[in-house]
């Protein structure tokens, strides 16, 4: 059972189409913090975090918004920091997956200085590793990971206690099936652990998420970075960037449950809920769903909750 601590950011300034700044709002309607708590976490919501409002300009020096980006990235930073250090579980409600770049940058500066050993799953149809280089969209939800990895503008990149706030080794990139040319290369150069569409298809879920897991250790403080577009859109229709070919409804479970299984998971990005596209609010409670089966929620009673688990 966990101490879960959710964090809304109402923002898609680093989106494409607007919409995910209702993000929040959907997945509260969406009975995520009752849900969780009917598995036994402590929930609280601190509600939503203040930023700038979203404007629409053009690129400037390839970036959309940066100083928008910054403000709101700087927001979820210092909240997750807080609750962090008073033990509990960081739950981001986005918003657009920029804002990965504020919480995973004060879950790396946290794991640092409790000597934790982080393991980022990134789990999205894309890489989200370009930079203003190579971006064909100037969005900077397209950008995180490359900031992460100390590749960006000194505002984003320059958010954790060190840059790089984290190196590629730990980060797992699962489900991707959209990468634009530059980010192929930046991959490859990179050496990052991507788990690609082709994989999943010709390894098997399972058998991936096996090797994706299998340095977690006790020491471990496991984030996911959840992009509802990793599911597949006939699924999961309220995104701003759809690819169509992503995982099954039960795939996706399957990654959430062998997640829940380490009982490592340390802080979640939920992100790219884009309720002006979602049908009847069906991707926030996939969204719900999904979370539920990352928090231990699963048909059978699991081994870990019986008192005398039985024998061989
Ligand atoms: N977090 C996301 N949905 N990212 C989509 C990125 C799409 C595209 N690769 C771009 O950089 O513009
Ligand atoms: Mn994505
Ligand atoms: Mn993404």
């Amino acid at each position: 059972m966990a101490q879960i601590s959710l964090i809304g950011a109402p923002t898609d300034v680093g989106a494409s189409l607007a919409g995910c700044r209702l993000g929040p709002g959907a997945l509260r309607v969406a009975r995520l913090a009752s849900g969780l708590r009917a598995l036994g976490n402590d929930v609280r919501d601190i509600g939503d975090v203040a930023g700038p409002p979203n404007p629409r300009r053009e690129p400037v020096d390839g970036y959309k918004h940066l100083p928008e980006v910054t403000a709101w990235n700087h927001a979820v930073r210092d909240a997750v920091a807080v609750e962090l250090a008073e033990g509990r579980l960081p739950i981001l409600l986005g918003g657009d997956h920029s804002l990965a770049i504020g919480s995973i940058s004060a879950v790396a500066a946290h794991c640092r200085a409790a000597g934790k050993k982080l393991l980022i799953i990134w789990v999205d149809a894309h890489a989200d590793i370009n930079t203003n280089e190579m971006t064909p969209s100037g969005n900077i939800h397209g950008m995180p990971v490359a900031c992460l990895l100390g590749h960006g503008p000194a505002e984003l990149t320059g958010m954790s206690d060190q840059v790089p706030a984290i190196t590629a080794d730990q980060i797992h990139q699962v489900g991707l099936r959209s990468v634009d040319p530059g980010e192929k290369r930046f991959l490859a150069e990179s050496g990052l652990a991507v788990y690609d569409m082709r994989f999943l298809d010709e390894v098997g879920t399972r058998r991936a998420m096996t090797r994706v897991l299998a340095s977690v250790d006790a020491a471990t403080h496991l984030h996911l970075s959840l992009d509802l577009d990793f599911v597949d859109p006939s699924v999961a229709p309220g995104v701003g960037t759809p690819v169509v070919g992503g995982p099954t409804y039960r795939e996706a479970h399957l990654v959430m449950e062998m997640i829940a299984d380490t009982g490592r998971l340390g802080s979640l990005d939920i992100v790219e809920v884009n309720t002006a596209l979602d049908v009847r609010n069906a991707t926030a409670e996939l969204a719900v769903d999904l979370v539920e089966s990352l928090f231990g929620k699963s048909t059978l009673l699991r081994v870990t909750d019986l008192a005398n688990p039985p024998r061989g």
